[in-house]
């Protein structure tokens, strides 16, 4: 599906630049209804365009009563009153409902970052009754006076819950006035005009009872239909590839064997057939036989004609010398394209036709972490590094992409790949960056032996786990060459050699995760592994950060 210009998104999301927006998305479709998020300084012409029955507005980085604050476009609120649209601000949303019409926002005496108990007020119509709950908060600014025809439906509890006594809410709710002052605003309403707003991050799993909040808002409230499945990406998919390449055009994949480029393949397979050249690019920053596997399992598992172009010199010998993360990334971006366009050449040859068209397994996290893209809705937030299939492409790029995936996450994929009976052996396989062991050593990847050395520790971590039986409960599994030597003792001599570090997450999407928590057997059965089988390595450390603060791969 040409999920961009997909007129019945039926809940809009507004991003003004939360690390949370995503969520929001995601969060939505589970409940089978369909959401898409585009930029919250979007024209009013674009909002419109989606004639949505439901528009949620992000979370942000931003103050809005600050100078230079990400603002909605004039006119938005008489837009959705007179087409009856329900609007939800979370977070900056709320404070940008409140602040745009008429009411205070200012910066708190104390800001509310992590846990949060809140009460809810009975009788509004978002919280069907008045409870305690526990949520996740992450703001520093507070509403100080409601716009009129608004009331306050929640309040954090700083003090203690029992200051909350039903009859002072009441009179807070009439005339808005922060006479519990040590208690924060958390949720207000305006039911006549249908919007409503929340201080917290119902999206996030930290706030137990969100989704139940936000499926209560859309479903009771709203009253949206669940009417999207994953299977309708499918079939409109397949339609979108029909309509835009034509009948005698011939498309390039690049698979990497890895779940998304397969998936994006068989998908463009259904819709052309024997008019896809797969190619699988040999970059010489593969794992340990990776592409005596990758290229035996296309040939037995998936019907699909697959070129491997060994191209490890190129890429290595661009690469020598370059130590700055980015740097890599680009180079990458930008020697993939060279190789695919060389491929269309080659194929131009047999075929008497030159390919147009490039089919990329892209992911939304992906667009989400690296530059963004006019349109895709990222314009308020920070570039985390440059995926080199996204940021990382070349300006000039002759061929036209393909990216059936761009707008899903990593577990819509799998879905899809279980619709389309793609092999389990691929669905279940961890993520490996098309960077590859590039992003992995720190440094420049073509010193010493450092990419075999590294590849020897992956291989013995990652077959352990395997053995463990426990593939499958980690979402990704890798070890990283930090280039820092250390000082130890092996055979009573004293040796000054390398230290290798090993990490493992869990995640739903890898836009969040957390370490994996192993048995400590596990952990010391590997160490003394490396130690004993790797030459030149003397150390084995653990990483056990989250992201975040750090992100998956090293670089
Ligand atoms: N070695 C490679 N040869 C050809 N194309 C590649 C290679 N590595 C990456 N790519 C392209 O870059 C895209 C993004 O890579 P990415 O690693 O995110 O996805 P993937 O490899 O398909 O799946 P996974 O995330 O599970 O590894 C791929 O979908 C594919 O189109
Ligand atoms: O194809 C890719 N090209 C890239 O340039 C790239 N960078 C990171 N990753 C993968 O994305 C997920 C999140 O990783 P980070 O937290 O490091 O951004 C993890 O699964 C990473 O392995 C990449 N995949
Ligand atoms: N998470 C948010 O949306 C924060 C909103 C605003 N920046 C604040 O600190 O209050
Ligand atoms: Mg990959």
């Amino acid at each position: 599906m040409d999920l961009e210009s997909h007129k019945n998104t039926q809940v809009l999301i507004l991003d003004f630049g939360s690390q949370y927006t995503h969520l929001i998305t995601r969060r939505i479709r589970k409940l089978s209804v369909f959401s898409l998020c585009i930029s919250g300084t979007s024209s009013l012409e674009a909002i419109a365009e989606h004639n949505s029955r439901v528009i949620i507005l992000s979370g942000g980085p931003h103050s809005v009563h600050l100078d230079g604050a990400p603002w909605l476009p004039r006119g938005f609120f008489e837009y959705v009153e007179e087409n009856g649209v329900f609007v939800l601000g979370i977070c900056y949303g709320l404070q940008l409902i409140v602040e745009m019409l008429g009411g205070e926002v200012k910066a708190a005496k104390s800001s509310e970052y992590g846990r949060m108990n809140i009460g809810t007020y009975e009788g509004s119509v978002l919280f069907d009754k008045a409870m305690e709950q526990q949520v996740w908060m992450s703001h520093g600014d507070e509403v100080i006076r409601l716009p009129e025809g608004f009331s306050v439906i929640g309040r954090s509890k700083r003090n203690s819950i029992d200051s909350l006594k039903k009859n002072e809410m009441g009179t807070l709710n009439q005339n808005g006035v922060d006479c519990l002052h040590e208690n924060t605003i958390a949720a207000i309403e305006n039911p006549s005009k249908r919007i409503f707003g929340l201080q917290y991050h119902p999206e996030v799993t930290h706030s137990p009872k969100g989704m139940e909040t936000l499926q209560y808002f859309l479903f009771e409230v709203c009253k949206v239909t669940a009417d999207w499945e994953l299977k309708d990406v499918l079939i409109d998919e397949i339609k979108t590839v029909n309509n835009e390449v034509g009948p005698e055009d011939h498309v390039i994949c690049a698979l990497s064997g890895g779940v998304d480029s397969t998936v994006a393949a068989t998908i463009v397979h259904e819709a052309i057939g024997d008019r896809l050249h797969c190619v699988f690019v040999d970059n010489g920053l593969l794992r340990f036989q990776e592409k005596e596997h990758v290229m035996s399992t296309f040939q037995a598992d998936l019907h699909l004609s697959v070129t491997c172009v060994d191209a490890t010199d190129r890429f290595l010998s661009k690469l020598k010398g370059v130590v700055e993360p980015e740097m890599k990334r680009k180079i990458i971006g930008k020697e993939f394209i060279s190789i695919f366009d060389d491929f269309a050449h080659e194929l131009e040859q047999k075929l008497g036709r030159k390919p147009t068209f490039l089919v990329q397994g892209t992911l939304y996290p992906d667009v989400i972490e690296s530059c963004p893209p006019p349109g895709s809705g990222r314009t308020h937030s920070h570039t985390i590094k440059s995926h080199h299939n996204v940021g990382g492409l070349p300006k000039d790029m002759k061929l036209k992409l393909i990216e059936p995936l761009k707008l899903l996450f990593k577990d819509e994929v799998r879905e899809l790949g279980g619709i389309l009976h793609v092999p389990q052996g691929f669905l279940k396989r961890h993520p490996f960056p098309g960077p590859g062991l590039a992003v992995r050593v720190i440094g420049d990847v073509t010193e010493g032996n450092v990419l075999d050395t590294l590849r020897q520790v992956d291989h013995i971590f990652v077959e352990a786990i395997k053995q463990a039986g426990i593939y499958d409960s980690i979402w990704q599994a890798f070890a990283v060459f930090p280039n820092i030597r250390t000082v130890g003792v092996q055979g009573d001599q004293r040796t000054h050699s390398h230290v290798v570090a090993l990490r493992a997450i869990t995640s739903e999407d890898g836009m969040t995760a957390d370490w994996y928590n192993f048995d400590p057997k596990f952990l010391q059965y590997v160490s003394s592994k490396i130690c004993n089988e790797v030459q030149g390595v003397n150390r084995v450390v653990y990483d056990i950060t989250s992201k975040p603060p750090s992100t998956v791969e090293w670089e």
